[in-house]
């Protein structure tokens, strides 16, 4: 190696090497460029590594072309062993007298650039291939010396490499690294005549004249498409709340920053009440405006520096950090639960939804993120079974509780096959005389081990899980059969009423399953009651009407159940062919203490009547409130005062003896 040349060669990380072009060979070469390319330098033969004839002949032609004073360069590809492309830069460098080479150094290779470069551009005028890549030239001191044509168009009032930048700081940074490395790779944005971008930025420094050579390449797009994919990550595309994956993230820095600085903070699960109703009786479409409006609420109900996580469905969790103590964890839930309940206009109705809320605090409810939320989902469980928009805080017994709740599912379909399920039936009794004019049929579930299960609790799992379908078909004939049976028995005939749950009612097939079990059982569908609720009426009104209609022409009796919870008024069921309607218990509890009450009792049995519908009252537990409703002209009555629900056996037995004279027996349709 000759003096020069060991003076050319900048570092030994950077793989150099000079090639005689009169012999064609590779005359020296330092250890990185041999091991970065091999064979791809030239071919060993004779112990001398000869350079590709192609290559040779291009050299040759170049300094036979220029003036080899002139430090020109000369740039072609080359791939390393490991395949990946870099840019070889040749400079003019005498080998002895007349008798010339090039000193070459590889730099890695952008593929965009590798794509467009040609072999050689030298100090000639740009190619039209590389006029149209973003490829800019400043001299060492950051003035503007060529801009390729595109370069021209995106920064066309650019003077100083610094102009091209949206931040200073960035530039300074940038600039004193291409000053030390010499080559550098960032992804940075700049300030184009389209406003600010980002590009992906390769600079190398000129080694023949110490000029900035700057390839730009555009990659706007490609992180507009991941902020996109990021928020489809990590953001619910409903309520634009963060996701289970970003509260997860959250739930692991909540818990290191508690227990560095021995703090506590709280996790709590949300659960909308009855949403499954609301979505199927008012389809989607209501559902999701009522999520939106809901998590907008509850986000401008929770304290600053905490946060609202969608978890999918109707559930929520919100996570509180900087607590005190627990009870402000309730307190906060409690206010959660105040402002849910307040009516929402959501498609021109004032709708109502509650959520029942369940609190886990670290580190005392768990000392990791999943027993955290397990104990606050165990929680909201536990506050939903007690009563609806409530919330409770985890205690220890309630993980029992909860994984029972969660293998009901399974339970319930055995339960189904081998008959685990009793009908129960209550006294509709009529206030004039008395007696047990009507029932209606309860679902019990004898569990081998649990015991009784009440429906409450088994009933909203069978209608996740859509084995309410079967249920519901087997509780329909069932009561058909007692009808039946009570009837052979010589008791006077009355009306059985069935509960339908709300997706029974969607089911499609449900008119020809009822009429089958008509059939089936022969009894007279005049005995036989379907109760509704106000919302199952509200869903797709024509569907509803032609369901209903259907049913009253096969003989059908219809009754409201629930009456005044939910969102229809009595003007509303006109449209509806019903015979009756049962106010709920909430109004009856209070019946003589709580004058509104009175008030919304007395309104609804005069509007009813003027309605031509049978009113019955539900909940009755005491005489004064049966005293009342008698007052009020209530035509029925159900309750623990006359009796709690019972076996079939019970029940022929209670109707033997408080049942109507068979020849004093009115017909249920005349009442
Ligand atoms: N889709 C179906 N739903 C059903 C079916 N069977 C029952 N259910 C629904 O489950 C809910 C709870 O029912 P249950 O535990 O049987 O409670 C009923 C009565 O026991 C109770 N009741 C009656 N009188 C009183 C009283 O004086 N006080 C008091 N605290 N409770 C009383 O009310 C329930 C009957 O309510 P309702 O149906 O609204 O008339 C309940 O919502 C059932 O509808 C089924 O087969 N399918």
């Amino acid at each position: 190696m000759t003096d020069a040349v060991e003076f050319l060669v900048p570092s030994p990380k950077k793989a150099a090497w000079v090639i005689d072009v009169a012999q064609g060979t590779v005359s020296w070469s330092n250890p990185t460029a041999k091991n970065r390319f091999g064979e791809a330098l030239g071919v060993s033969r004779d112990g001398l590594t000869y350079i590709d004839r192609e290559l040779k002949d291009d050299l040759t032609q170049f300094l036979s072309q220029s003036d080899k004073s002139a430090l020109l360069c000369f740039h072609w590809l080359i791939r390393d062993v490991s395949n990946t492309l870099y840019r070889c830069t040749a400079s003019v460098i005498s080998l002895g007298e007349n008798h010339h080479g090039f000193s070459v150094e590889a730099y890695v290779c952008p593929t965009e650039v590798s794509n467009h470069l040609p072999r050689y551009y030298g100090r000639k005028s740009l190619p039209e291939s590389l006029n149209s890549l973003i490829f800019m030239t400043f001299s060492c001191d950051g003035e503007r010396l060529f801009l390729s044509r595109r370069a021209e168009n995106l920064f066309p009032a650019v003077q100083s490499i610094k102009d091209l930048f949206a931040v200073s700081g960035a530039a300074s940074y940038f600039i004193q690294r291409v000053k030390f490395d010499l080559v550098v790779q960032q992804e940075l944005r700049l300030s184009t005549s389209d406003g600010v971008r980002w590009f992906k930025l390769e600079a190398h420094v000129n080694p023949d004249n110490g000029n900035v050579d700057l390839f730009a390449q555009d990659i706007q797009e490609v992180r507009d498409l991941e902020v996109e994919l990021y928020k489809w990550q990590n953001y619910d595309e409903l309520t634009h709340l963060p996701n289970r994956h970003l509260l997860y993230q959250q739930l692991e820095k909540a818990k290191n920053n508690a227990t560095k600085r021995n703090r506590r903070f709280g996790l709590m699960y949300l659960d909308l009440d009855g949403f499954k109703v609301v979505n199927d009786t008012f389809g989607h479409r209501v559902g999701d405006k009522l999520l939106q409006e809901v998590a907008n609420r509850i986000k401008n109900t929770i304290p600053p520096r905490s946060c609202l996580y969608r978890l999918g469905g109707d559930e929520f969790v919100v996570v509180l950090e900087h607590i005190q103590d627990i009870q402000e964890l309730v307190d906060i839930a409690a206010e959660i639960n105040a402002t849910c309940e307040q009516t929402y206009p959501v498609s021109e109705m004032e709708m109502v939804i509650t959520a029942s809320i369940g609190i886990a605090c670290y580190p005392e409810h768990g000392e990791d993120i999943d027993s955290l939320l397990k104990n606050a989902d165990a929680a909201m469980y536990r506050s939903k079974a007690s009563a609806h928009n409530g919330c409770l805080l985890y205690d220890a017994g309630m993980t029992e509780c909860y994984s029972a709740y969660l293998t009901l599912g399974g339970g319930l379909r055995k339960a189904i096959e081998e008959g685990q399920f009793e009908l129960y039936y209550q006294p509709k009794i009529r206030s004039t005389d008395e007696y047990a004019v009507g029932a209606e049929a309860l679902l019990r579930w004898h569990h081998p081990e649990w015991g009784m299960i009440p429906p409450d609790q088994f009933i909203p799992v069978a209608e996740e899980s859509g084995l309410i379908l079967p249920l519901g078909e087997w509780v329909i004939r069932r009561a058909c059969q007692h009808i039946q049976e009570w009837q052979s028995l010589g008791l006077p005939p009355i009306n059985v009423s069935v509960n339908l749950s709300g997706r029974q009612f969607l089911q499609h097939d449900l008119v020809d399953i009822v009429q089958g079990i008509l059939t089936e059982t022969k009894i007279d569908p005049k005995y036989l009651e379907l109760e509704l609720t106000e919302s199952m009426l509200m869903s797709d009104a024509h569907e509803t009407i032609k369901k209903l209609h259907a049913f009253r022409e096969m003989g059908i009796m219809l009754s409201i159940d629930d009456f005044g919870t939910g969102y229809s008024s009595l003007a509303y069921l006109k449209k509806f062919p019903i015979q009756s309607l049962k106010i709920d218990r909430s109004f009856i509890q209070d019946l003589g203490v709580d004058s509104d009450d009175d008030a919304i009792v007395k309104a609804t049995i005069a509007m009813a009547q003027s309605l031509n519908l049978k009113v019955v009252a539900e909940g009755v537990e005491s005489r004064s409130q049966m005293n009342l409703l008698t007052n009020y002209q209530c035509q029925e009555v159900q309750g623990f005062l006359f009796a709690k629900p019972m076996s079939s056996t019970d029940f022929v037995e209670y109707l033997n003896n408080r049942g109507p004279d068979l020849e004093a027996f009115i017909d249920p349709e005349t009442l």
